[in-house]
């Protein structure tokens, strides 16, 4: 039998197969078990409420596909000067190490339509604090015959909210 040993490990860890291009993606779009799911979003500094509604998303599929925002798209969506916190690099890994998500990939607009418009989401997802009527992604998701819908909040908790309790110490 072999001995474990102390030498750092060559290959990266299982949950890094899960991090893909658009390209490679939309490639094996047909192949992937439906319905598709998809979401997208900053997830920036995990929680519990994002692992919750990331569980409920995968649910109600066949797989969920999350589209993370590039560091540089975050900067665009007037979160504050200092975000992202977590690069976009270490945002994706999170996300990908989780069971219910099962593709990651990043965008670098201020809004995942491109995204959408290339994935063909058989469902698309975001959380409670949504209006999906608002969004032009469910508008393009349903002129497909797509399902677009909110996850109600089951945990009250933000990033924002976290990052304000830590700096008020
Ligand atoms: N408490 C929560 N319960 C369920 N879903 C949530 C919750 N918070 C955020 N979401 C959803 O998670 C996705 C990513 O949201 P986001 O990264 O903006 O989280 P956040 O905690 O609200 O962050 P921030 O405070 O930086 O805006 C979005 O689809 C959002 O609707
Ligand atoms: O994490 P957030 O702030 O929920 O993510 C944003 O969601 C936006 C939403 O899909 C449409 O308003 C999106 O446009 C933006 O790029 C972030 O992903």
């Amino acid at each position: 039998m072999s001995q474990p040993t102390s030498s750092t490990p060559t290959t990266p860890p299982e949950f890094e197969r899960k991090l893909l291009s658009l390209e490679h993606l939309v490639h094996g779009r047909d192949s992937l078990p439906g319905p598709v799911v998809f979401t997208n979003g900053v997830f920036d500094i995990l929680h519990r409420g994002h692992v919750t509604y990331l569980a409920r998303a995968r649910a109600l599929g066949g797989c969920l596909i999350v589209g993370v925002n590039s560091d540089a798209s975050v900067r665009q969506l007037g979160k504050g000067d200092d975000r992202p916190i977590n690069t976009e690099s270490d945002r994706m890994a999170l996300l990908a190490a989780l069971q219910s998500v099962d593709a990651v990939v990043m965008f670098d607009e201020a809004t995942p339509i491109e995204m959408i418009r290339a994935l063909r989401p058989d469902i698309l997802v975001k959380g409670g604090d949504y209006d999906m009527d608002s969004l032009p992604e469910s508008a393009l998701v349903r002129a497909t015959g797509g399902t677009a819908l909110a996850i109600p909040f089951e945990h009250q908790r933000s990033t924002t909210a976290l990052l304000t309790r830590v700096r008020q110490g």
